[in-house]
């Protein structure tokens, strides 16, 4: 089959060369022409596993190609996923939907013939019906073009194995029996061949599944860190303590790690704009759980600034904090809402002089906060420090033997904000070390 993907990020890139390897000829569109050339090379431009090789792969065989222009992916085929942006509104928690909305726009004017156009951006609920209006205002064959939704559930870091061995897919439509069913069912073949449970609604429910999914991982991390705040004061650990929860399969130990907290370009956003969309449809009440699970987030990250004054004393003005890692979570160079990165942040506005380094998101660190200062060796970046933050729990800080480093800092102290370090093993080289969740 032919296909489009437009907009190339994170998701859409994925999807692209995933949707080629099921063995379909795909065109990804992006409006950043800079995206284009680079995905043309066969390279993302950004760090996913096993991505570079199978976008090398099939930009090689010819099967997989890019383009900035709409009328180029109009033409090409009667079936378009759209994975385009969808940000917070600045000011607000609200999505922004104007890249979505202009997306389909502008490719509405090429549909002269009946096609599919199946969203996979995240969106709140209700979005469906309007970019279906837009489709029918814009495009030549109006009330041809079926509009389905197929939300994404893939992890960074395992964005290739979650988009080709995915859970569940979900498929939405405004009516039962629709074309669309069959193409997109066609188009997912050998993933629903191979046992995938496939879930078919209406649009709303499919819109809303995407945020109901993502508030309720949220709720999971924020439940475990809430606890992590009563073992604090009443001298128990949060480690044990979710490994005996997790015991219990209907709690299940995955997804509540304890520690810092989420971030990232997708749960904090998403929360907040499902919080926002019921507000609006004056379900306010129903998600007031939900605000509770943004407050215990944000309170992850204070706490791991306070622990650091506790250490330094309140007026870290001449401090030096070596921060280990700046992207939201290991194996990505993602730092959209970074946990490490806020932390990091407001230490320095506090008037630490703050090092942070990273084994992928230093690049994009240094363009959005040229405050900081970066090193790219995590043992010379702990150089003469009062004091070593580990925040992002890549594998590469968690193997450093604690011996090494002991005698290059200024003072050998850590805070353990992922609850990965080996405790015993810290102490015994020297370092005074305090984690998150423990009393
Ligand atoms: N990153 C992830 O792991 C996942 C993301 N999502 C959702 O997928 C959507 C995309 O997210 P990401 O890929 O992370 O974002 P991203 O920012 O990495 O990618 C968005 C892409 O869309 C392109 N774009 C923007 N406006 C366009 C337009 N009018 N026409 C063509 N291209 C356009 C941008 O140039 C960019 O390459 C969001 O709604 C997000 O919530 C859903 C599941 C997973
Ligand atoms: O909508 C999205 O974009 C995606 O958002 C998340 O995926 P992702 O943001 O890539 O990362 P996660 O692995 O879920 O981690 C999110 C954040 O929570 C933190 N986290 C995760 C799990 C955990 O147990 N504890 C914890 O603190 C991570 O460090 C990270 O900051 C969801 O897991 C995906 O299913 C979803 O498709």
């Amino acid at each position: 089959m032919k296909m489009t993907v437009i907009g190339c990020g994170y998701l859409g890139a994925t999807h692209a060369a995933c949707v080629a390897e099921l063995g379909h000829e795909v065109l990804g569109m992006d409006s950043d022409i800079d995206k284009v050339h680079t995905l043309n090379t066969g390279k993302a431009p950004f760090f996913e596993r096993d991505l570079d090789d199978l976008l090398a792969k099939h930009t090689e065989s010819g099967r997989l190609k890019f383009t900035a222009s709409y009328g180029e992916a109009a033409d090409f085929t009667d079936l378009h996923f759209i994975g385009v942006g969808t940000p917070q509104q600045p000011g607000t928690d609200a999505y922004d939907l104007t890249h979505l909305f202009d997306a389909v726009t502008k490719l509405a004017p090429g549909l002269t013939t009946p096609a599919v156009i199946a969203v996979k951006s995240t969106v709140h609920v209700g979005t469906a019906p309007r970019v279906a209006e837009l489709l029918c205002e814009h495009a030549p064959a109006g009330d041809l073009i079926e509009v389905a939704w197929n939300p994404e559930f893939l992890r960074e870091s395992f964005a290739v194995e979650d988009t080709l061995r995915p859970d569940r897919l979900v498929l939405g439509f405004n009516t039962t029996h629709s074309w669309a069913e069959a193409i997109l069912r066609q188009a997912f073949a050998k993933i629903i061949e191979s046992g995938t449970p496939t879930l078919v609604a209406d649009w709303a429910t499919a819109e809303l599944a995407k945020g109901a999914a993502n508030s309720f991982l949220a709720t999971k991390i924020s439940f475990i860190n809430s606890m992590a705040e009563v073992c604090e004061k009443s001298g128990a650990n949060v480690a044990e303590l979710a490994d005996i929860l997790g015991q219990d399969i209907r709690i299940g130990r995955r997804g509540m790690r304890p520690g810092l907290g989420f971030g990232g370009g997708c749960l904090p956003k998403d929360l907040g704009g499902f919080i926002t969309r019921a507000d609006e449809l004056d379900a306010g009440e129903a998600v007031g759980m939900l605000r509770e699970v943004g407050a215990v987030n944000a309170r992850r990250r204070q706490r791991v600034i306070d622990l650091a004054r506790e250490e330094l004393g309140t007026d870290l003005r001449g401090k030096r904090i070596t921060v280990w890692g700046a992207a939201f979570k290991p194996e990505t160079d993602d730092i959209r809402d970074s946990p490490a990165l806020a932390v990091a942040q407001a230490l320095h506005d506090l008037g630490a002089t703050v090092t942070v380094t990273d084994p992928k998101a230093l690049d994009n660190a240094r363009k959005l906060h040229p405050e900081l200062d970066y090193v790219e060796d995590p043992i010379t970046a702990v150089d003469a420090a009062d004091l070593l933050l580990h925040l992002t729990e890549w594998p590469q800080f968690t193997h450093i033997d604690p011996k090494r480093l002991a005698t290059r800092t200024n003072s050998p102290k850590v805070i353990d904000a992922r609850g990965i370090l080996n405790t015993n093993q810290w102490r015994d080289a020297g370092w005074i070390i305090r984690s998150l969740g423990l009393g």
